[in-house]
């Protein structure tokens, strides 16, 4: 997948380095969408489908994720179920033969997941995200075109704003350590040094400081806001019973970053150190600490769930913020072009939000830049 990825990410930074700035928080949504519909989904829409209008309704039913979730005439989640549907409709005719073929795979195995996974890996064959996703709806039921097609809006919808917020606030935390973006160019050197210039995925597995920026921007400002459980036992959490059967939302931020016991027991601030990047962001944020003994901390990174529900994406989300940081730092050095943006935010929770018009990045060309192929 990293060509395709490499190629999708080349064709924005191009463009911005054009322009020598990055409108960071709308280019990342942008890159987003693009990556979560071409590069993984896989689907061949180029020559079928309008491809602007295609990303325009996926772009108007992600906005529906965060309306009211009343349906009113002319609301966000009104506009994001035409949308749905408009998708579903283009994606259908796209993916028969796909789901056509899978579901005769379902069928000769009997309807049973364990067998289709245990016969892919047997047989060596490479296990896309969408057919993990048509495996996962049909194993709840969903076995026509239609489960299909929304099994890979599904896609989309797991990857698009996730990687969004993942990037946004990777760039925006980067940009405000000129110190921390220097490691990273000596880094480069070394990975170019040892496998020369091109950004393949020997080269991107070579990148442990990079590695450790991505897990400590994710912990800092996670894009996500964790995910749900239901419990199938009574659990008593200090001393309070949750019977079997509730709901319970495990929150990623909450988790890895507020709770100071995870970390070091001391109560006696109300925001930890570690985790006040509004007024310390030098020492929040510490990439070593997932180079030494901190990695071996427990549960101090929640930002991708946990246990049999892990994404799916986590890797390859981690490969797509490499491989960009990459072609872009090599180059240039990160300067926000609003140095207070992070500020000056129109929202905090669940996700960081810039104020309109302060999200400009400044891409300013290294004296000795680093090549990339
Ligand atoms: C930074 C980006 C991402 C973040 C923060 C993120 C976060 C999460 C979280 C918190 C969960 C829930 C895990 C749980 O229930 O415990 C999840 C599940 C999932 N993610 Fe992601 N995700 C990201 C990117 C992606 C991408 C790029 C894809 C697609 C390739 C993807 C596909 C999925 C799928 C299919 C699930 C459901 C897994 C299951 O229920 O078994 N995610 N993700």
């Amino acid at each position: 997948m990293v060509p395709s990825v490499r190629q999708i990410m080349q064709d924005h930074v191009q463009q911005w380095e054009r322009d020598g700035r990055v409108e960071i928080f709308e280019e990342a949504r942008l890159l987003g969408l693009d990556l979560a519909i071409f590069a993984i989904t896989g689907i061949d829409l180029e020559g079928k489908v309008d491809i602007e209008w295609f990303k325009e309704q996926v772009s108007i039913f992600l906005r529906g994720l965060y309306g009211l979730p009343i349906v009113l005439p002319g609301s966000e989640i009104a506009k994001a179920q035409a949308a749905k549907k408009r998708i579903l409709d283009t994606l259908m005719p796209l993916m028969k033969e796909r789901h056509d073929a899978f579901h005769a795979q379902w069928e000769a195995a009997g309807k049973d997941a364990d067998k289709i996974v245990s016969n892919m890996v047997e047989s060596g064959e490479r296990i896309s995200v969408t057919k993990a996703q048509m495996l996962g709806i049909h194993s709840t039921g969903g076995d026509t075109l239609r489960d299909s097609a929304l099994s890979a809006l599904q896609t989309v919808m797991a990857a698009g704003d996730t990687t969004r917020f993942a990037l946004f606030n990777t760039w925006a935390l980067l940009a405000q350590l000129p110190a921390i973006q220097d490691k990273v160019f000596e880094e480069q050197k070394k990975v170019i040094a040892e496998f020369g210039p091109e950004i393949d995925f020997r080269a991107l597995s070579n990148m442990p400081y990079l590695d450790a920026i991505f897990k400590e921007a994710l912990r800092i400002l996670p894009p996500t806001a964790g995910g749900f459980r239901k419990l199938t036992r009574d659990a008593t959490i200090s001393g309070v019973t949750l019977p079997a059967g509730t709901i319970v939302w495990y929150h990623a931020l909450l988790l890895q970053i507020l709770d100071p016991v995870l970390w070091d027991g001391d109560t006696s601030y109300d925001i930890p150190p570690y985790m006040d990047w509004k007024n310390n962001l030098e020492g929040a944020f510490q990439p070593e600490r997932w180079l030494g003994d901190e990695a071996k901390r427990p549960r101090s990174f929640y930002v991708f769930g946990w246990g049999s529900h892990l994404c799916v994406g986590m890797n390859l989300v981690q490969m797509e913020v490499k491989l960009l940081l990459t072609l872009v730092m090599r180059r240039f050095r990160l300067e926000l072009e609003v140095p207070d943006m992070m500020r000056r935010l129109a929202a905090q929770f669940p996700y960081v939000v810039p104020a309109k018009g302060t999200d400009g990045m400044r891409l300013v060309p290294r004296v000795q830049g680093l090549p990339w192929s």
